[in-house]
C-alpha cells in the first residue's frame, strides 16, 4: 500500500470515509470517483459501503476506457496498490448491489451477471448487440448474377497476390454487415475499392440505380486519408467501366455523416427516425469507434444498407469508453453470426516494419529486439541513456524543411513536410512527454536559426487541432502549419477532411503544437517517418496495443527511442478494456 499520502494531493478526497477513504488514500480511485459515488448512494439512500465502493470503482474503469466494471476481475486488475485493501467477497458484493436502490428505478446502476455498469453505457451497449442482431438475422443479400460477380472478382483482384483480399470481397459481398480486418498495408482499403466496384457493378445488372455510397472514419485525418487512397486505386487498378459505375464521391467524419445537431453533442440529425440514405457505409479505422458513436452510427444505417467496417483490431482502442472493433471480432465473427474477412498480408512494408509489427502483435520479444538491433536503415532502436543529441540530428531537418516552406508561403509544401516525421510520446506531462518535446525542439530551431520564437505562432508552427470548430469547419486531429505571407502576415493552414482552409491565427481555440503527439492522438494518421519515444517502465500506458499503433503509424522508417526492459514491458502489458459486448454478441 502506498505509505506516503499527500494530504493536498487533488485526487484526495477529503471527506470520504470507510473503505472509499481506503481505496482513494491507496490511489485506486480519485477525488472524482468518490464523488459520484457518495453522490449517487446519498440521493438513493444507500448506506451499504461495498455499494458506493463498486459505484466509484465504475466510474473509475469508465475513465479507463472500460464500459463496465468486472467484479470478478477488478482486484486482479487493480493490482499492487489494491494488495492489502479490504475488498468485499465476491457473492456478497453481488447480494449487496442485487438489493441495492442503486440498481432500481431510475437504474443508475445495471447489474448484469458479474459486470457492474452505468445505465447509459448498458443501454448503449444493448441497442448495439440488438442492431447488430437485427442485422446479422436478415436474409442475406441476393447476388444479382453469380457468373458476373466471380468474374468481378477475378477482374478486380487478379492472380496469386490478390487472393486473401479476393476471399475478403467475396465475403463481404454476401453479407450486409461485414468487419474487414487486418494490419497496415494489408490491402484493406485496395479490397474495399474493388469490393464497390463489384457492388457498384451488381447493380447495374439488377437494374437498381447506382448505388449511394458514404466513406467514413472517425477523424478528418483519416477521412481524408481514405478518400485518397480509394481515388488512388480507381485511378490505378479499377477500369474506366468500373470507375464510371462509382460515381463521385467524398469521404467524411462520422459526426459529419450524422449530421450534427445544435441542440445536442451527443445526438444526430439521422438517428432511427430519419435514417441515412446511403446504400453502402464504409466506416475506415474502426478501431478508433467508440461505443457511443457505434450506438449512433448503427441506429442510423438502414437495415438493407450494407455496413462494411474496417479496421485492424490490434491497434489502441477508441479514447473514448469502448473497444467495440475487437468485440465485434471476438462476438460477431467468433461467434459465428458473420463470416470473417480478414487480411494477414502486408504489402506497403519494406519487410522490417512489417516483421516488427508482427512480431510485437504476437508477443514475440526475442524477434522484436531482432529486427530492432538487426541494423537495417528502416528500422533504427536508439538504446542511448541520453538519446536527446541523436534525436535532434534526426529531426531537425524536418522540422527546418517545414519552416523553409512555410517562410516561403508554400502551404502544399509545408503541410507534406509536417506529415513527413512524427515525434510520437506515450504521454502528455513529464520528461518523455509531448509538451516538453515540443518545447525541446523550440530550442533547437532558436539555436539553429536564432529566431528566439516569441510568439505563441511562429512561421513554420505546426498545430494539432484537438477539438471539433464546426462553425470554422476544422476537427480534432486535422493537423495544419503556420506560414507567412507575402505581405508578411501569418496564416495558418489546416489540412481537413474537406481539403485546406487558411485562418487567422486569432480565429483558433483548441490548437496544440505539433512537433510531438500523443500515440493515442496518432491513430488514423501515418507519416514516412516516425520516432517513438518508449516511455520508461513505470509508465501505465505502456502497452503492447501503444507499441504497436505508434510503429504502425510508420510508413518507410520508424526509429524506437528506449531500452529492452520498456519494449519487453510493453510487449507483456495489454490495454485490456473491460466490456459486455463480446459475450453478449457470442452468445
Ligand atoms: N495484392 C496486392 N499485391 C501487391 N500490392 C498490393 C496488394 N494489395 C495492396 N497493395 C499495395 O499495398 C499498399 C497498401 O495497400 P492498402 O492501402 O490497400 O492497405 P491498407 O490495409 O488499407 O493500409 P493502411 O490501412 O495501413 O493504410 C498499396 O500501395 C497497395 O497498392
Amino acid at each position: 500500500m502506498t505509505t506516503s499520502v499527500d494530504e493536498f494531493d487533488s485526487a484526495l478526497a477529503l471527506g470520504a470515509t470507510g473503505r472509499l477513504r481506503e481505496f482513494n488514500q491507496a490511489g485506486v480511485i480519485l477525488a472524482a470517483d468518490v464523488h459520484v459515488a457518495s453522490r449517487l448512494t446519498a440521493m438513493l439512500g444507500e448506506t451499504d459501503e461495498t455499494v458506493a465502493l463498486a459505484c466509484a470503482l465504475v466510474a473509475r474503469a469508465v475513465r479507463a476506457g472500460s464500459i463496465c466494471l468486472d467484479l470478478t476481475e477488478v482486484r486482479e486488475e487493480v493490482g499492487e496498490e489494491g494488495a492489502s485493501l479490504d475488498w468485499p467477497e465476491l457473492d456478497a458484493w453481488r447480494t449487496a448491489l442485487a438489493a441495492s436502490p442503486l440498481l432500481g428505478a431510475p437504474f443508475p446502476l445495471r447489474l448484469d451477471g458479474t459486470l457492474l455498469y452505468f445505465d447509459r453505457y448498458w443501454r448503449e451497449e444493448s441497442q448495439v448487440e440488438e442492431d447488430l442482431r437485427g442485422r446479422t438475422a436478415r436474409l442475406a443479400p441476393v447476388i444479382a448474377n453469380e457468373a458476373v460477380l466471380r468474374a468481378g472478382l477475378d477482374r478486380l483482384f487478379p492472380g496469386e497476390s490478390y487472393v486473401e483480399q479476393r476471399a475478403a470481397a467475396e465475403t463481404a459481398a454476401r453479407q450486409w454487415t461485414t468487419v474487414l480486418t487486418g494490419g497496415p498495408g494489408t490491402g484493406k482499403t485496395t479490397t474495399v475499392a474493388g469490393l464497390l466496384a463489384v457492388l457498384a457493378e451488381q447493380a447495374e445488372i439488377a437494374g437498381e440505380r447506382r448505388p449511394w455510397i458514404a466513406l467514413t472514419a472517425p477523424t478528418g485525418k483519416a477521412a481524408a486519408r481514405l478518400e485518397e487512397a480509394v481515388r488512388r486505386e480507381m485511378s490505378h487498378r479499377l477500369s474506366p467501366e468500373d470507375t464510371a459505375r462509382l460515381g463521385d464521391f467524398h469521404a467524411r467524419t462520422l459526426h459529419m455523416l450524422l449530421g450534427r445537431r445544435p441542440d445536442s453533442s451527443s445526438r444526430f440529425r439521422h438517428d432511427r427516425t430519419n435514417r441515412l440514405p446511403h446504400d453502402i457505409i464504409v466506416v475506415d479505422e474502426t478501431s478508433m469507434v467508440s461505443l457511443t458513436m457505434m450506438a449512433r452510427l448503427l441506429e442510423a444505417v438502414r437495415p438493407g444498407a450494407r455496413l462494411i467496417l474496417v479496421g485492424d483490431p490490434d491497434q489502441l482502442a477508441s479514447i473514448e469508453a469502448g473497444a467495440v472493433l475487437a468485440d465485434l471480432v471476438d462476438g460477431l465473427v467468433a461467434g459465428g453470426h458473420i463470416e470473417a474477412a480478414e487480411l494477414r498480408t502486408s504489402h506497403r512494408f519494406g519487410s522490417e516494419i512489417g516483421e516488427l509489427a508482427l512480431a510485437v502483435r504476437e508477443d514475440r520479444a526475442d524477434d522484436v529486439l531482432t529486427v530492432l538491433r538487426g541494423g537495417d536503415e528502416r528500422v533504427v532502436f536508439v538504446e542511448d541513456g541520453d538519446p536527446r543529441e541523436t534525436l535532434r540530428s534526426a529531426l531537425l531537418p524536418d522540422v527546418l524543411a517545414i519552416r523553409e516552406a512555410a517562410e516561403a508561403g508554400d502551404a502544399d509544401a509545408a503541410l507534406a513536410a509536417v506529415d513527413r516525421h512524427r515525434l510520437l510520446c506515450a504521454h502528455r506531462e513529464g520528461p518523455w512527454g509531448v509538451q516538453q518535446w515540443n518545447r525541446t525542439v523550440e530550442r533547437w530551431i532558436t539555436e539553429e536559426t536564432e529566431d528566439p520564437l516569441w510568439d505563441t505562432w511562429y512561421v513554420g508552427r505546426p498545430v494539432l487541432v484537438t477539438a471539433n470548430d464546426y462553425a470554422l469547419g476544422i476537427y480534432n486531429g486535422d493537423v495544419g502549419v503556420t506560414i507567412r505571407r507575402p505581405d508578411g502576415s501569418l496564416r495558418v493552414c489546416i489540412a481537413g477532411a474537406r481539403g485546406r482552409r487558411d485562418f487567422a491565427p486569432s480565429r483558433l481555440g483548441n490548437i496544440e503544437t505539433l512537433h510531438a503527439m500523443t500515440i493515442h492522438k496518432s491513430q488514423g494518421s501515418q507519416a514516412a517517418e516516425v520516432t517513438v519515444l518508449l516511455p520508461n517502465e513505470e509508465s501505465r500506458l505502456l502497452t503492447r496495443e501503444l507499441f504497436y499503433t505508434a510503429i504502425t503509424r510508420a510508413v518507410d522508417r520508424v526509429r524506437v527511442v528506449g531500452g529492452e526492459d520498456s519494449v519487453r514491458l510493453a510487449l507483456g502489458c495489454r490495454a485490456l478494456r473491460a466490456t459486455g459486448l463480446r459475450q453478449r454478441l457470442g452468445s
